[in-house]
């Protein structure tokens, strides 16, 4: 206190105070009632000062932070301007790895690496202003013991730097040696409104004990863990895993093949409620480890910049990650459906020609037309129930099984087996949902349009033409997030190869069916038309298709009219005249009969009527396949229940009887090949061997360049390769390359 008022003194007290005891005392005074407030003003500064010392430094030395907290392999820096890009061109050279030890990075703050990103964004230029404000951030993860996958990660980072949208951020990259899984892997990161978090998951395969299993250990814990909801990563918007693995030691998925990653693949889909952005891709670090990444990677991008736009994953059938519930084959009542009205594939166009065909509006004023299927419509429900896209007003399209199956790798219908057609590149359509028969084996009786003659409003068909295939597409896409979907089967499916107008109902019902089948020939998409032998005019007008088909429910006008119940009263004549019509043209084209054989309708006693039939028509082929019973209440009115299914040997019995049949009367044809799985059994004309092996497989190129020479041409001028031994008659028909399984997902050895 002395001390204090002796500074006190030194100054200004001779002015305000008349002697220095008095002086003092007034200082004194002055001190105790102001010291608190000094003191306080004084710390302030001092703290204040502190503060922005530490703070500058932390600015100057950022980088030296970084660089220690990075290992420097795991971080390219974002702005680093990309001289190699490509996955094409990288080399998965390993890179020396700096670690930190585990526990060191456990006790860190969370690590960012790369830039919080926001220079891409400009959401005035956004096209769609209601997501503008949306951004996606990728998350890279990957393991690397080898190096290979880290490079293979780097390459991804710089990919999708250079490819992706607007929308999308740098990517940031980690290491999942190094981050603590708790960051990330427990709940979703914070982030900034508006930013989405994307996790890309790049990982190899390893049967030994490695970072990977305690990775996957961790996402199996926090899903179990009942403290935590068992679905903590919703907050993400998508994620998607890539697995590297090496099929010269693991030649299939069963024997180990990239099994790690399916297995993150499968936690992830629980962890983040079944946000599977993108099927899961596999690659062989020995064979296709780059092209499988390169379409993983274009897929990724599709993904983000749709994310983009619409703010969400979109429709797609989410998969559960449970392995049992997802892979329950789905319903086949696209199978039924067929089995019923045999099935209805396209009929090709030789010429761009603009012939439409007549309509006979007889009964109906054509100022008044109604569309086929309107909206309100019970069967338009039912369709869109049964997931078929209604087209226009008389249209569909629906994805079959097989190509779903095919996309999982899986197998692909009958048609892999006999002509080459793999299902994922299949699209099935049909331009008249109406029929002109109520077979008693089709499911949709009640509500599906019927009559003898189109009495509808007509669509365009580049209208249909382009809806059937924006709606199948958008079906594909649906089934990105559905476990087991092979990334580049995926990808594959996005051009579509093959269209089958044979869904439901008579495609040559439809007045411009002709211009429909040149728009898909200038595409180069093949087609394959099935009728039901019911419209001879339209059949006579149709152009080229790549393949004919007429279905023959029954061999004798009774035994059809039973099955059939068709509505032309001169049913059988209409019968008999297609098959005519069929002959003509068999020197244009490939032409099929399709048999569906219905135990106690048009079996018995009937092979002898159906080599008649045969010899009638000489088709190329002749299809034969059991029906499959769809249940309804109508078929079980007409009399059909399950033991109106044949089991495949009696199919066998039927197919070795007609055989002999048509020997019997000169007839050149053959037992080429079978797809035991669906029933089926091809026989083909002996002009489809070549040195003495059957070639049932079509040439599709060489199909379109005859069709595009303007030059008539014949259908054996566009056989293709021999038919698969696996698929040759006596060999089941099932394609190797696939996985059979039971109805749980579980192989079935064959
Ligand atoms: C010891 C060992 C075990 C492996 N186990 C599997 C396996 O079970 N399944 C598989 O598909 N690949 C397996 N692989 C192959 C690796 O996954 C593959 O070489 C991968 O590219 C390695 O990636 P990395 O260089 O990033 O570590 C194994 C490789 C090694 C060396
Ligand atoms: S032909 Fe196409 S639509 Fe028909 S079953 Fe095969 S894949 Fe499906």
């Amino acid at each position: 206190m002395e001390a204090l008022g002796r500074i006190g003194t030194s100054q200004s007290c001779s002015s305000s105070f008349e002697s220095h005891d008095d002086c003092n005392a007034g200082l004194l005074a002055v001190w105790h009632l102001t010291r608190l407030p000094i003191l306080c003003i004084l710390a302030g500064v001092f703290l204040t000062l502190k503060w922005w010392l530490s703070r500058r430094n932390s600015v100057g030395l950022g980088e030296q932070i970084v660089e220690l907290k990075i290992p420097a392999q795991t971080f390219q820096p974002l702005s680093k301007p990309i001289t190699e890009p490509g996955i094409s061109n990288i080399q998965p050279t390993p890179t020396p790895v700096t670690k930190p030890s585990l526990s060191r990075a456990k006790r860190e703050p969370k690590r960012v690496l790369g830039s919080k990103a926001g220079r891409r964004v400009s959401p005035k230029s956004h096209p769609n202003s209601e997501t503008a404000s949306i951004r996606i951030q990728p998350m890279i993860f990957f393991s690397s013991l080898t190096g290979s996958t880290e490079a293979y990660a780097k390459s991804v980072q710089e990919q999708l730097i250079e490819k992706a949208s607007a929308s999308t951020l740098e990517p940031q990259i980690y290491d999942l040696s190094y981050i603590d899984y708790d960051d990330y892997f427990i709940s979703a990161p914070e982030s900034e409104a508006g930013i989405k978090y994307c996790y890309l998951v790049l990982v190899p395969t390893y049967n030994i004990d490695t970072v990977l299993n305690n990775f996957i250990l961790h996402l199996e814990e926090t899903h179990h863990d009942f403290r935590i909801d068992n679905a903590p990563l919703t907050g993400i918007i998508g994620y998607s895993v890539f697995g590297f693995g090496d099929r010269e030691g693991w030649p299939t998925e069963e024997d180990g093949f990239c099994s790690q990653a399916k297995d993150i693949d499968r936690w992830l889909a629980k962890l983040t409620g079944r946000r599977r952005a993108f099927p899961l891709g596999m690659g062989d670090v020995k064979a296709d480890a780059k092209a499988r990444l390169m379409e993983w990677v274009g897929g990724i991008v599709e993904t983000m910049s749709n994310i983009a736009e619409t703010g969400s994953l979109g429709e797609g059938v989410i998969g559960s990650g449970d392995a049992v519930e997802s892979d329950v084959e789905e319903d086949d009542t696209e199978d039924k459906v067929k089995s019923t009205l045999g099935d209805l594939e396209d009929i090709g166009i030789r010429t761009n020609t603009k012939t439409s065909l007549a309509i006979d509006f007889t009964t109906t004023d054509t100022n008044t037309l109604k569309p086929m299927v309107p909206k309100t419509s019970p069967t338009y429900a039912s369709l869109t129930k049964q997931g078929y896209a209604i087209i226009g007003s008389h249209s569909g399209v629906k994805i079959c099984r097989w190509t779903k199956s095919a996309l999982r790798g899986r197998g692909s219908c009958y048609k892999r087996s006999f002509y080459g057609i793999a299902s994922h590149l299949c699209m099935e359509t049909t331009p008249s949902l109406s029929c002109s028969n109520k077979c008693v084996f089709c499911w949709r009786h009640g509500t599906n349009p019927v009559g003898t003659t189109w009495r509808w409003q007509v669509d365009p068909p580049e209208m249909i033409y382009d809806g059937a295939k924006e709606a199948h597409l958008k079906k594909i896409k649906t089934m990105r997030g559905v476990p087991g979907v092979k990334a580049e089967r995926f990808q594959e499916a996005m051009r579509i190869r093959h269209c089958a107008l044979s869904l439901v109902g008579e495609p040559i019902f439809y007045p411009h069916i002709n211009e429909f089948l040149t728009l898909l020939h200038n595409d180069h998409i093949s087609s394959f038309l099935v009728c039901n032998a019911q419209h001879p005019d339209q059949l006579a007008a149709l152009n080229n298709v790549t393949q004919l088909y007429v279905s023959i429910d029954a061999s004798n006008k009774e035994s059809l009219r039973k099955i059939d119940r068709p509505l032309h009263r001169d049913f059988w004549e209409r019968f008999i005249k297609c098959l005519d019509i069929i002959r003509s043209r068999r020197y244009d084209m490939r032409t099929v009969y399709r048999l569906t054989l219905v135990k106690g309708f048009n079996i018995d006693d009937e092979v002898s009527g159906y080599a008649d039939l045969i010899a009638r028509g000489l088709p190329c082929f002749v299809e034969i396949k059991g029906v499959t019973y769809c249940g309804t209440s109508t078929s079980a009115g007409a009399g059909l229940s399950m033991s109106n299914v044949p089991f495949y040997h009696e199919v066998q019995t039927f197919v070795t009887a007609l055989d002999t049949e048509l020997a019997k009367r000169g007839l050149h044809y053959g037992i080429a090949a079978e797809h035991a799985h669906s029933c089926c059994v091809l026989m083909a004309a002996s002009t489809f061997k070549r040195n003495g092996k059957w070639c049932t497989i079509i040439d599709y190129d060489r199909y379109f360049q005859l069709l595009e020479s303007g030059e008539p041409f014949g259908p054996e001028d566009y056989m293709g390769e021999d038919t698969p031994e696996w698929a040759l008659w006596g060999n089941g028909g099932f394609d190797p390359a696939d996985q059979r399984v039971d109805r749980k997902g579980r192989a079935i050895e064959i």
